[in-house]
């Protein structure tokens, strides 16, 4: 486990970011779908955002990683989650929709009812009632957080550091008519911007990955959770099959944090021990990827992948040629288009590249077991 050194952002770094995103997006947080957004930024700042999030990847090969590279990105995490995002949230939008996490398949169950269920399922397990006040860590446009909300009646705030994502979000609780159960607020999860004891129960889906330290931001959680509420967690781990030692495990780890804007993923055992570490009492935990191995069932990973069998109508087809695999080379090649000639801005294809190059290893990381996007943790904060 690897104790962060990284610091708070000063509110003057804030503001220099907040300006950035802004010259960089600047009106495409209003854009219908993530093709139109993306389309609509400014090219210099893209560049930009192009080299500062790349500088932590190009050349750094699997074989010669050292942990002075990888703490060099942890260090960065915030500089480097934040351009992430403003470079792959409209890729994201266009290609999987406004719900950035994945699920699990029950038999015959179609790609949009899956996404769902497994945010019902998380909402069940920290026990969301109507009327409680909920905290989503890193909430990306809001899909989760709105879905939540329909399901049991809470109020959700959103929390996230890009603040492109957290327009997106504001207009589509707008869209929906819930600006009275929706807040979304920009920031850093490692410095959440709440009082202590503020929320009844809070969920992270697929977010903390992106922490300098599992533990300092599990402790930032546990402090805003009023007493006796829950916290609920769907986190990407590397499982115990992983062995860094084998170069093709490494490659796959480092393809997922290098298209997948994560500075050093950890294994389960960091996260189990990182969430007690913090103050709460475990009170279950497993891997949601490994409840299966029926081969009926579709795996997490299959709208990624090259099978459509799994497809449960034409409007299942259309939305994962979007995302697996015949459907990238047909996209990025038509992003590339439309970056030679100026329409989509520099360096869009490259991200491309880099969110294919992950999709690729979560594909193999999840046939060959090495890694989960949703192993399940729930913690109590202790009435006393
Ligand atoms: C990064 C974290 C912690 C969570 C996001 C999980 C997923 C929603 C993404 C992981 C890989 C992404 C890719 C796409 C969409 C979002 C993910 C599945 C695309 C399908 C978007 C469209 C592009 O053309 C291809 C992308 C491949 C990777």
């Amino acid at each position: 486990m690897v104790n962060s050194t990284s610091q708070a952002l000063l509110p003057a770094d804030q503001a220099r970011n907040m300006a950035f995103d802004k010259i960089l997006h600047k009106n495409s947080s209003n854009s219908q779908g993530g093709l139109r957004a993306m389309i609509n930024k400014d090219n210099e700042a893209h560049k930009a955002a192009v080299v500062e999030y790349f500088q932590h990847w190009d050349d750094k090969k699997a074989e010669d990683e050292t942990e002075a590279v990888r703490q060099s990105r942890v260090i960065d995490y915030a500089s480097l989650t934040r351009q992430y995002y403003n470079l792959a949230t409209d890729l994201y939008e266009y290609g999987w929709g406004e719900a950035f996490h994945f699920c699990r398949f029950a038999y015959g169950e179609a790609f949009k009812a899956a996404v769902n269920r497994h945010e019902h399922y998380l909402a069940s397990s920290i026990g969301i009632k109507p009327g409680m006040r909920v905290l989503d860590v890193g909430c990306g446009v809001g899909g989760p957080a709105r879905e939540i909300v329909k399901f049991t009646g809470c109020h959700v705030t959103g929390l996230n550091i890009n603040n492109y994502q957290i327009s997106r979000a504001k207009q589509y609780a707008v869209k929906e008519g819930l600006t009275h159960k929706l807040d979304f607020v920009q920031g850093d999860f490692m410095n959440l911007p709440f009082p202590d004891d503020s929320f009844d129960a809070v969920y992270v889906i697929e977010a903390t990955v992106h922490a300098p330290s599992l533990e300092s931001v599990y402790r930032e959680i546990f402090r805003v959770l009023k007493p006796g509420g829950v916290f609920g967690v769907y986190e990407w781990f590397m499982t115990d099959a992983y062995n860094n030692d084998d170069l093709t495990h490494r490659q796959i780890r480092l393809d997922i944090e290098q298209g997948d804007g994560i500075a050093q993923m950890l294994k389960v055992e960091d996260g189990l021990a990182a969430i007690q570490a913090a103050g709460f009492t475990l009170e279950t935990h497993y891997d949601l990827a490994d409840d299966s191995n029926d081969t009926s069932v579709a795996p997490w990973y299959w709208p990624l992948g090259t099978d459509l069998r799994y497809a449960q109508s034409l409007s299942d087809v259309l939305t994962v040629l979007r995302m697996n695999r015949f459907g990238r080379v047909v996209s990025h090649a038509f992003i590339s288009v439309l970056e030679l000639f100026q329409i989509a801005p520099a360096g869009t294809g490259k991200t491309a590249e880099s969110l294919a190059k992950a999709a690729d290893a979560l594909v193999e990381g999840g046939k060959k077991k090495l890694f989960t996007p949703m192993y399940l943790m729930v913690g109590r904060k202790p009435e006393f």
